[in-house]
């Protein structure tokens, strides 16, 4: 966002400037904190702050253009034609442009030339293919606030999607912002945002009577030009009505035209989908890593869509995990049906040609799509035939329903055919865009103006006849429009019907009646023409917006076969499995693999099974070093997961009972550059853990407690895996370092164990990456250290060290870590009571005591102790 403190730095008062600095400054006062791109000619031109801040921003030349009122002028300029791509930098930075236009003619403007900002580019509202990142949604998101929670609302421009959501707790709205991710949010300017809204990108503070539900709710009514808002689900939902007020609010205001595209809003519940917060979608690297390679994420492994629609709207199910069995089985029996009937590869064949039809429907609303828009959407549309007979064999549930709304569009498709021409120019500007056989009208003028080279030909061959002058040529050019051309040395021999139009070094030009006649008819013709088409244009533009609904249906259906080819395709290519959704709980994986770590491996992955059911819900993992713990945890995670948005699984085997939430406490560096201790970030996701999973949540536990002192770290450990296993009772797979813990697990705890091995060849270790029940026996810290190039006197040093304190831990008396043991945390050795207390409480039997005696029993033990 621009710095409104730099633009204060305001010029002279107004009065003294010139009045082309007066029109800047009168548009700079309605536009003050946004970059405002002032339309001179070619080029539009920045100046003072603006034009500072732009020079920096984009590199290009800080100049000054003259004096106004007395001080000279900043300025910065950016060719028109060029104009795009500055403002993709200046987007993708953040910033947003006005765009301010001539929009009277200069040639019969008096004085200067009329200007007005037309419309605003900003981060979440740009529409431009240009400007668009092709394989991810551009939000405009809007929060709003109230005592029980926030209201959120976005919308999608560049596909006409306008949805809303309200959550409760400054957890939910962070969870919901790592989902969408959006390109720029509106927030009422007052205090007391939480971070994770004041850290939202491209953040844009508002008034924040813009955020009203009462005047909101007339605002959307107004705008869908309905009664109640009960069909959208939003008519209880005060906050979502803010917000969504408070984006079309700003949509209005930037683009400054109607958006027929916008047509409903939609309300997405929360419990509908799988919940995962902020921290499990950095964790599970869904789709973005620390170190940007997009490759090693799952989307990156997962994505094999052809079409830039059909990739957005994967990465939105990857973010969404659905709940609804039905629906999620409904699409892996679409996925089977594919494979069985090998029609995922004739559907990517088809699609491969479809382009971006989505985001062209909705530049086809705004009335900016461009030539090639209409022929890719007119090339999609004529592949309709081909995807239903693929389709019409098969027998799925879900394939029957996207069969259906593809829709027909024969006469869409024949219309955008006769009209526009097979390979249309970039631009509709300079015509030759609309076919022949279109408008009888049309061919005429371009008839007049194609017949015109003949004529042109013929009067040249009789001219130099009549005249007996050899070389005499005719010809054009823009600025003097037709001429005969007739060089030095015979231009005395000129008849005198031929007047003087231009004289060149070595030739004259002259005009004659005759040729100044046809000029007059043939550029009138080209005029019209030009102008036929653009009616013509318009015509095509109206045809489709009104059936633009159906299209864009089309689209969905379009992008979600492709979602579903790709998943088939995956699925053979890498060999993955149809999962199971079952009613009942438990998770059954056999043979799972990690998605990324395996296709990233050259070697083989090494299969593993987990097994959580009403006998085992927490698994406490040990292991060495790179044993391959994280792995096995997150590859769980992710074969859920991916259960969960339809796609099969890297697995042989996969049962999936009800999920509700994904939650995973994993170290990441990330955090680090948030400003928070690790050991800070560890404990607060760690609370939100177990302040949220339930008996339907998959916890993955990491390696907690590592990052204090030992005997703290330990205990907290202990708390936190004995929490989830007895009071939240979810499916935990529990990491950890310290062997203690593994003697959790006794018969009737819920709690199992499960190991990783390595096995030393001389020197060398060998990672087994096999899981196994049972603890781990040894640690092998110190051979992985090795492997990882420790100094060899440094290990010396740790090899004798280690051999001291095992030493001392053989001497010291062994304190047994049962867990019955660890209900009394005094049993650590540490804080060791006497044994006259332990005597003593043994002799205890709580079943027998009164509460006065219990009292009494427990003053006893206290002297005791
Ligand atoms: N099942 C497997 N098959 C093959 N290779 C594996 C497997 N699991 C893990 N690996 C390999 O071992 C490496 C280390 O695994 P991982 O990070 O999971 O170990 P870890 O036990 O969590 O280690 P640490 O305790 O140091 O965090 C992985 O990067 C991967 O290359």
């Amino acid at each position: 966002m621009p710095d409104t403190k730099e633009q204060s730095r305001k010029p002279a008062p107004a009065a003294e400037h010139t009045p082309l600095m007066k029109q800047f400054f009168a548009a700079k006062a309605e536009h003050p904190d946004v970059l405002l791109f002032f339309r001179m000619g070619d080029f539009y031109e920045l100046f003072f702050d603006d034009a500072r801040k732009a020079a920096r921003l984009l590199d290009i030349t800080l100049t000054q253009r003259g004096n106004s009122a007395g001080q000279p002028i900043p300025m910065a300029g950016v060719p028109h034609h060029a104009a795009e791509g500055y403002l993709a930098r200046l987007v993708a930075l953040g910033e947003s442009v006005a765009i301010c236009e001539q929009i009277g003619d200069p040639a019969t403007s008096k004085g200067i030339v009329e200007r007005k900002v037309v419309r605003i580019v900003t981060p979440g509202t740009v529409t431009d293919e240009a400007l668009l990142d092709e394989r991810r949604d551009t939000l405009l998101l809007a929060i709003s606030r109230g005592k029980h929670g926030y209201g959120l609302a976005w919308a999608d421009l560049a596909s006409g999607r306008l949805r809303a959501n309200e959550v409760v707790g400054e957890d939910a709205l962070e969870a919901e912002l790592a989902r969408l991710q959006p390109a720029e949010t509106l927030i009422a300017d007052e205090d007391g945002w939480p971070a994770c809204a004041l850290e939202s990108r491209g953040l844009r503070r508002r008034a924040p009577w813009l955020f009203d539900a009462d005047s909101g709710r007339r605002q959307l009514l107004q705008f869908f030009a309905v009664h109640d808002l009960t069909a959208f689900g939003l008519d209880e939902r005060p906050l979502a009505i803010a917000a969504a007020a408070a984006v079309l609010g700003y949509i209005e205001e930037t683009q400054k035209q109607r958006l027929p595209h916008l047509r409903s809003i939609a309300l997405e519940t929360s419990s509908e989908a799988i919940a995962m917060n902020a921290a499990t979608r950095r964790h599970l690297e869904l789709d973005s890593r620390v170190d940007g390679d997009v490759k090693a994420t799952l989307l990156g492994v997962l994505d094999s869509t052809v079409t830039p629609m059909g990739g957005r709207l994967l990465r939105r199910w990857l973010h969404r995990p659905l709940r609804d069995r039905r629906v999620v089985g409904e699409r892996h029996h679409a996925v089977q049906t594919l494979i069985e009937h090998r029609a995922d590869d004739a559907l990517r064949e088809a699609f491969r040609s479809l382009g971006d039809m989505e985001r062209i429907l909705s530049r086809v609303a705004l009335r900016s799509a461009r030539p090639r828009d209409l022929s890719t959407l007119r090339d999609g549309l004529s592949l309709l035939p081909a995807v239903r007979e693929i389709l019409a064999p098969l027998d799925s549930p879900r394939l029957a329903a996207l069969h259906a709304e593809l829709g027909e569009h024969d006469a869409t498709a024949h219309a955008l055919r006769s009209a526009i021409v097979a390979q249309p120019p970039l631009l509709a500007r300079d015509g030759g865009v609309i076919a022949d056989d279109y408008d009888v009208e049309l061919d005429e003028l371009r008839r007049l103006s194609t017949n015109a080279d003949q004529f042109l030909i013929d009067l040249e061959a009789r001219e130099r006849e009549a005249t007996g002058i050899a070389n005499l040529k005719v010809g054009y050019n823009r600025v003097h429009g037709y001429f005969i051309e007739i060089s030095k040395g015979q231009s005395d021999r000129a008849p005198v019907h031929y007047t003087r139009r231009q004289t060149l070094t070595g030739a004259e030009r002259y005009i004659t009646e005759e040729l100044k006649g046809f000029e007059d008819k043939v550029l009138s013709a080209r005029e019209r023409a030009l102008a036929r088409e653009k009616l013509l244009y318009d015509g095509v533009l109206d045809l489709l917006n009104a059936v633009l609904e159906p299209l864009r249906q089309c689209a969905l259906a379009l992008s979600e076969l492709d979602v579903l080819a790709g998943f088939a395709e995956r699925a053979q290519a890498l060999d993955w499995n149809r999962p199971t959704l079952r009613d009942d709980p438990g998770i059954r994986i056999e043979r799972g693999r990690h998605p990324v770590v395996e296709a990233l491996r050259d070697a083989p992955f090494e299969p593993n099974d987990l097994v959580f059911d009403d006998a085992t819900r927490m698994y406490v993992i040990t292991g060495p070093n790179m044993g391959g713990k994280s792995t096995f945890m997150r590859q769980n995670a992710l074969i859920v997961l991916l259960a969960c948005i339809g796609s099969f699984v890297p697995a042989s085997r996969a049962e999936i009972g009800p999920i509700d939430r994904i939650l995973t406490r994993i170290g990441a560096g990330d955090d680090l550059a948030r400003g928070q201790s690790t050991f800070m970030v560890e404990m607060s996701e760690t609370a939100y853990i177990l302040h949220h999973a339930s008996e339907q949540s998959l916890v993955l536990m990491d390696e907690i407690g590592r990052g204090t002192s030992t005997y703290d770290g330990l205990a907290l450990a202990d708390a936190v895996a004995r929490q989830l296993a007895a009071a939240n009772r979810s499916y935990t797979l529990f990491a950890t370092h310290y062997f203690e813990l593994t003697a959790l697990a006794e018969p009737g705890s819920g709690i199992a164990n499960l190991h990783l091995d390595a096995v030393e060849h001389g020197d060398a270790l060998v990672f087994m990456h096999a899981v196994r029940p049972g603890p781990a026996n040894r640690s092998f810290g110190l051979q992985v250290a090795a492997l990882a190039g420790l100094p060899k006197a440094a290990l010396q040093q740790a090899r004798t060290r280690l051999a001291e304190l095992e030493a001392q831990s053989r001497d010291a008396p062994h304190v047994p870590l049962s867990a019955a043991a660890l209900d009394q945390p005094q049993q650590f050795g540490l804080f060791a009571p006497s044994s006259a207390a332990l005597d003593a409480l043994a002799g205890i039997d709580p079943d027998e005591l009164t509460p006065k005696q219990a009292l009494e029993a427990l003053y006893r033990l206290k002297a005791l102790a």
